[in-house]
C-alpha cells in the first residue's frame, strides 16, 4: 500500500493506493499536514511506501514524519523520470509539472500528450510520442484572476468562481465572470487547437482543482481527471521501483 502526497501552491492532496487503485483521498491546508498525516498512518497501518512531491521547498517536519512511518521516495529534479527532458532550464522546471509529464508518459504510451493542470496556476505540459518533454506554458488560474482583478483595481469587487450567465457580461459581476471563465475556456481551447495544428494525434489530459468545472465548458475531446497528479505519483513510484 502506498501513500502519495502532493504539496501544491495552496493545498495538500493525498491519496492511498493499492496497486493501481485509489482507495481513499483527502485535501487539506498546509498547516494541518502534521496531524493529518499521523491520522492517515493510523487509518491505514498497511501503508509501506510513500511518495512525496512539492512545488515549493519540502517541509522538513512532514518529510521526517513520512520517513519514520514508511519507505519514502521524495521526487525532485534529481529523480530518474520516464521522459527525456528538453526544457532549457530543467533545474527550474516545477516538480509538479515533471510528475504530470511522468504520468502522461507512463499512462498514455507512444503518443503526443498535452497535460493541462488548472489549479493555482494553469500549466500546459507537452510530451511528444518520442517521450521528449518539450515544455508548455504557465498562466494564472481562476482564483488568481479573480483576486488580481480586485487587488490591482480601484473598484472591482472580489468574486468567486461562478458560471457566467452569458458571453456578453451585462453587469460588473457578469463582466468579471465572463472575463475570467470565458477567458480561461478560450485560452485552453486556443492552446489545444494550436497543439492540434502541429500534432494531429494528440491526447489531452485535464486535471487540477478546477478540472471538473472546466470539463463542462470545453468543446474539445479531453480526458478530465482531478486525481491525475496523485495517480501520476503512484505510477512514477512504480516506475522508479522497477528501474532501481
Ligand atoms: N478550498 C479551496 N481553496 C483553494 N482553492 C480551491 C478551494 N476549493 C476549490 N478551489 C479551486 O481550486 C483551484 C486551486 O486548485 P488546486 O487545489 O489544484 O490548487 P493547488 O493546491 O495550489 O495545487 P497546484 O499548486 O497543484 O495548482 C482554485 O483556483 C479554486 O478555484
Ligand atoms: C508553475 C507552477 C507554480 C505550477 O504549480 C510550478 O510548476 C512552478 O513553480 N514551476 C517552476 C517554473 C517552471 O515550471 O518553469
Ligand atoms: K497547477
Amino acid at each position: 500500500m502506498l501513500l502519495a502526497i502532493d504539496v501544491g501552491n495552496t493545498r495538500i492532496k493525498v491519496a492511498v493506493f493499492e496497486k493501481d487503485s485509489l482507495l481513499w483521498r483527502d485535501v487539506f491546508r498546509k498547516e494541518e499536514a502534521g496531524k493529518k498525516i499521523e491520522k492517515i498512518f493510523e487509518k491505514f497501518p498497511e501503508i509501506e511506501n510513500s511518495v512525496f512531491s512539492s512545488v515549493g521547498q519540502p517541509d522538513e517536519s512532514v518529510v521526517n514524519r513520512l520517513a519514520q512511518n514508511s519507505k519514502l521516495t521524495v521526487i525532485s529534479s534529481e529523480t530518474h523520470f520516464p521522459f527525456d527532458n528538453k526544457y532549457e532550464t530543467p533545474k527550474t522546471l516545477g516538480v509538479d509539472r515533471m510528475v504530470l509529464a511522468s504520468g502522461a508518459t507512463l499512462l498514455y504510451p507512444d503518443q503526443n500528450r498535452l497535460v493541462i493542470d488548472a489549479g493555482t496556476c494553469i500549466t500546459y505540459d507537452f510530451i511528444n510520442a518520442e517521450n521528449q518533454y518539450l515544455g508548455g506554458a504557465i498562466s494564472p488560474g481562476f482564483r488568481l484572476r479573480y483576486e488580481s482583478l480586485h487587488n490591482y483595481t480601484a473598484k472591482l469587487p472580489l468574486l468567486t468562481l461562478e458560471q457566467p450567465e452569458g458571453f456578453i457580461g451585462n453587469s460588473t459581476k457578469q463582466s468579471i465572470h465572463s472575463g475570467v471563465v470565458n477567458g480561461i475556456v478560450n485560452e485552453i481551447e486556443g492552446f489545444v487547437s494550436r497543439y492540434h495544428e502541429q500534432y494531429q494525434h494528440l491526447t489531452v489530459i485535464l486535471t487540477g482543482g478546477d478540472a471538473e468545472f472546466l470539463a463542462e465548458n470545453i468543446k474539445n475531446t479531453i480526458f478530465a481527471n482531478s486525481n491525475f497528479l496523485l495517480e501520476s505519483l503512484n505510477h512514477l513510484h512504480n516506475y522508479i521501483s522497477d528501474n532501481d
